[in-house]
């Protein structure tokens, strides 16, 4: 501001109006507190603070302030006059800061030019000054755009600032002019009250002149629009170069979180199929599938399979994030047992890590199944072994594992396959064993058991490493298992062992898969996976979790929680149940099952009995504390009254025509729940199974099977039975309990629909879940998020009571659910329920004291 020109106004003092300036809408008291803030009262003449504003201005004037004379007609003069204090302050307070001198010797230069300069130039200034104390409010936004536009500093605004810095120091410029002068209080507040009256003349002349619109004149860097054009020298003042800023737009995020294979999947659309000749599964093998189930390769396996096949391109790692029963698992057996059958010797070539012994089960089907099929095709017969908990370690050791054969002298030709004589894998050298297996299908506990204490027992030859359910495998690292698993596989003695015959891969191929699979890259990369590529279905990226596409999900209300069961037992014997929509395949199954049950149900009534039998003595016996209950009083089962309101009750007929999975939260719930049914419903009883951790294997498998045959129609079971199981019969699942996560929503409901075929969800909804079931899960109402994508939304259902049509809605009222006789009925079913519980413990107590 100092180094502007500015050109001398037209001397029309009587006037003002045609100043091109805006008056201030409120005039205020002159600005020249600043210089006046100094906390000692130093003589004028000393001071070095003051030396420029001393050399300016005559010590002797400000002690003769009446001397100084006003036209009260001449607003201009008066205002030239007393903006010299506003006009200096900056000078003072910027010397006072220790900034440039240069500013004041130009002020002083301009000075010395004359009085009649100095008087022009100076009410400009001070109006200036008073401006910009008006805009001080204002300032703000053209701040921002300062900022935003990195012009923060620019020399027209920079002088301003200071001054509205200084501004609010105002009070303290009455102290300082004391020690300044000779004069009395009396004479000093006489001046002031004097010149406090011309300024408001002043300021009121100026007022009642000037337009009102000056505030929007204003730029944003506060100069006014004809200011603009004055020439400014730059004194060594201007702002240091700034760098360009750099403007953040949201709307156009480039910047990739996630890696490329990730980022970018292979896409594959849901309703592809190919047959597998077309994928390039040898002729034969592929005519075995197809006269089996397998007609043609599903969405994810005409992905997956290219991927995993001898190709001439390098090959990588697959991870899979596909739909709970889209067919994952064929999709890595095929090309793992066809690239295991072209080899001779028995070798442990692949390993597939899995969470429950029932997948095991399940996935050893599947290599059983494959394996005939390339034996068929003059391959070799690939040996399949299974690793899990329920076998005494001994004989799977033995089952696995084998000494070679070899003439030993000093035993004078006896055989070395003592395995009695087995220490530890350290002691042994593991040429001397061979693998009886070439896939080992196992629990990682168990693996981990046999790395450790299984002479013999190497991974030296494995090329294949599948990790199915991969996202529980992973957050859960049993016994460090894939540290484990990952540092032997790295050991390359021979690398030539892990050569892929038909193709140009070695080492160890990573096959990932889970329908809910994780996008936590920290977990991805303890895997170590190599060029890897990920195959989700179109539509979805990775972290999302698709439900089958033909599955249908129901939310029931429970109204009265303490009356849960009854809810479920309505549910069971609802026409909801049967009125689900089948597409064709389910029909075939159902005429088949229909058949099959009937005959089961007449030929094997015993079987099935015993089965559900041994499960509820089984329940009974392992977990007595499941009926601990405080549940009191009893009465026989025969009091038990039939239910009443059924609309075309399908247990009236003898047999439950659907089938069921009942998820509850925990062992005893499910063991609990199970006993209720059948106490509720006894004419369910004997098609009720229950499935827990706590269920010996051997019980669990039956179970398993029995519901496969169509024996069993109903099972209960804890969260053990979400992932993995693969049930074709199963049309309905229903949550009992609300499952603790969005991922165990998606596996639970996963067991039915699969494979193509149509099935139903339902869970019960008491009031205090309903708001996380249908924010986090459905998706719907406040605060909505869930990553689960559907192909219809979830529909709410009520379920019927007697006299109305099923899946009516209808307003929640006083009425109540249950009819008082179904309500004693049920609580007569739980004392039944406590006092076998109690019956139980005795046993188990007496047992335990007959044992010692
Ligand atoms: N090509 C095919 N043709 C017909 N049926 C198939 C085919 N592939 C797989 N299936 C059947 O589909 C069902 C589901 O397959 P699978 O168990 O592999 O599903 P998944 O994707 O692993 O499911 P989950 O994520 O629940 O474990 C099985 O009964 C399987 O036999």
């Amino acid at each position: 501001m100092y180094n502007r020109y500015i050109p001398p106004p037209k001397p029309k003092a009587s006037r003002p109006s045609d100043i091109p300036v805006r008056p201030p809408p409120v005039y205020r008291e002159p600005e020249p507190e600043p210089e006046y803030e100094e906390p000692a009262p130093v003589p004028v003449q000393t001071s070095s603070w003051l030396q420029p504003y001393a050399k300016r201005i005559d010590p002797t004037i400000a002690s003769q302030p009446t001397k100084i004379v006003f036209g009260d007609d001449d607003p201009l003069a008066l205002s030239a006059q007393s903006s010299r204090p506003v006009d200096d302050a900056p000078n003072g307070a910027l010397e006072e800061e220790g900034k440039t001198p240069k500013k004041s010797k130009s002020k002083k230069n301009k000075k010395t030019k004359g009085e009649d300069e100095d008087t022009e130039e100076k009410p400009k200034k001070r109006r200036r000054v008073a401006e910009d104390d008006e805009q001080e409010g204002k300032e703000e936004p053209a701040a921002e755009v300062e900022e935003a536009d990195g012009q923060a500093g620019t020399t027209p605004n920079e002088n301003n600032n200071v001054e509205e810095q200084k501004e609010p120091r105002k009070p303290k410029r009455e102290k300082k002019k004391k020690p300044k002068s000779d004069e009395t209080e009396e004479d000093d507040s006489a001046v002031r009250s004097r010149h406090k009256s011309v300024f408001e003349k002043v300021a009121k002349a100026l007022q009642a002149q000037a337009p009102e619109e000056d505030d929007d004149k204003m730029d944003v860097d506060g100069a006014e629009p004809g200011e603009e054009e004055e020439p400014v020298v730059e004194h060594g003042l201007e702002p240091l170069p700034q760098p360009t800023p750099v403007v953040f737009d949201e709307s156009k995020l480039t910047y990739e979180t996630l890696p490329q294979w990730i980022a970018s999947p292979i896409r594959v659309t849901e309703s592809t199929t190919k047959s597998f000749e077309e994928l390039k599964i040898a002729a034969e093998p592929a005519k075995i599938l197809q006269s089996k189930e397998f007609k043609e390769a599903f969405a994810v396996q005409t992905a997956v399979l290219p991927l995993l096949l001898p190709n001439p391109e390098r090959q990588g790692d697959v991870v899979v994030a596909a739909p709970t029963g889209s067919g994952k698992t064929l999709s890595y057996v095929l090309p793992m047992i066809q690239d295991i059958s072209y080899g001779r010797i028995t070798n442990l070539r692949a390993l597939i890590v899995l969470p429950t012994r029932d997948l095991v089960q399940q996935v050893q089907q599947t290599c059983e199944a494959c394996a005939a099929a390339f034996a068929s095709n003059g391959g070799k017969r690939v040996k399949i072994g299974t690793a899990v908990g329920n076998k005494v370690f001994k004989e799977e050791q033995s089952a696995i594992v084998e000494k070679k054969q070899r003439y030993d002298m000093a035993e004078d030709g006896q055989s070395n396959k003592n395995l009695s004589s087995w220490t530890t894998s350290e002691t042994v050298n593991p040429d001397d064993y061979a693998s009886k297996v070439d896939v080992l299908i196992c629990t990682p506990g168990r693996l981990v058991e046999h790395i450790k204490q299984t002479p013999g027992f190497t991974l030296d030859y494995v090329r294949w490493l599948v990790v199915d359910e991969a996202d529980k495998l992973l957050a859960q690292d049993f016994q460090q298992w894939l540290n484990l698993v990952l540092e032997k596989l790295s050991v390359e003695h021979k690398p030539s062992r892990r050569l892929f015959p038909k193709s140009n891969k070695k080492g160890v191929r990573k096959v990932i898969l889970s329908a809910t699979m994780t996008q936590d890259i920290s977990m991805l990369n303890l895997l170590k996976l190599s060029r890897p590529k990920l195959v989700v279905l179109e539509g979805t990226k990775a972290g999302d979790q698709s439900l089958p596409p033909l599955l249908k999900e129901y939310a029931i209300k429970v109204r009265e929680p303490s009356l849960k069961p009854l809810y479920l037992v309505d549910l069971l014997q609802s026409e909801l149940l049967a009125a689900v929509p089948k597409d064709t395949k389910t029909a075939e199954d159902d005429a088949a099952s229909t058949s099959e049950t009937t005959d089961s149900d007449s030929s094997t009534d015993s079987d099935s009995s015993s089965d559900s039998d041994s499960e509820s003595g089984s329940d009974s016996d392992s977990d007595s504390s499941s009926f601990s209950g405080s549940e009191s009083s009893s009465e026989s089962e025969d009091d038990e009254p039939k239910p009443k309101s059924k609309p075309r009750s399908v247990a009236k007929q003898g047999k439950f025509s659907t089938s069921a999975l009942i998820f509850t939260k925990s062992n005893e719930a499910a063991l609990r729940l199970s006993r209720l049914l059948a106490l509720l419903v006894p004419s369910l009883a004997h098609l009720i199974g229950t499935l827990t951790s706590t269920t010996k294997t051997i019980r669990r498998t039956r179970t398993l099977r029995s519901f496969t045959q169509g024996r069993l129609r109903i099972l209960v079971a804890s969260d053990i039975a979400s992932r993995g199981l693969d049930l074709p019969n199963l049309e309905h699942v229903i949550n009992y309990d609300l499952p603790i996560s969005e991922t165990a929503y998606v596996h639970r409901v996963g067991r039915t629909a699969r494979a193509g075929r149509a099935g139903a969800a339902w869970t019960l909804l008491e009031h205090s879940e309903a708001r996380r079931f249908w924010r986090d899960f459905a998706g719907e109402g406040k605060g909505a998020s869930t990553n689960i994508l559907r192909s219809t939304p979830v529909e709410r259902i009520r379920l019927a009571k007697k006299g109305e049509k099923a899946g009516e809605e209808k307003e929640d009222g006083k009425e109540d659910d249950f009819s008082e006789e179904r309500v004693q009925a049920y609580e007569k079913a739980l004392a039944q329920l406590q006092q076998e519980a109690t019956f139980s413990r005795g046993n188990k107590g007496k047992r335990e004291v007959l044992k010692k």
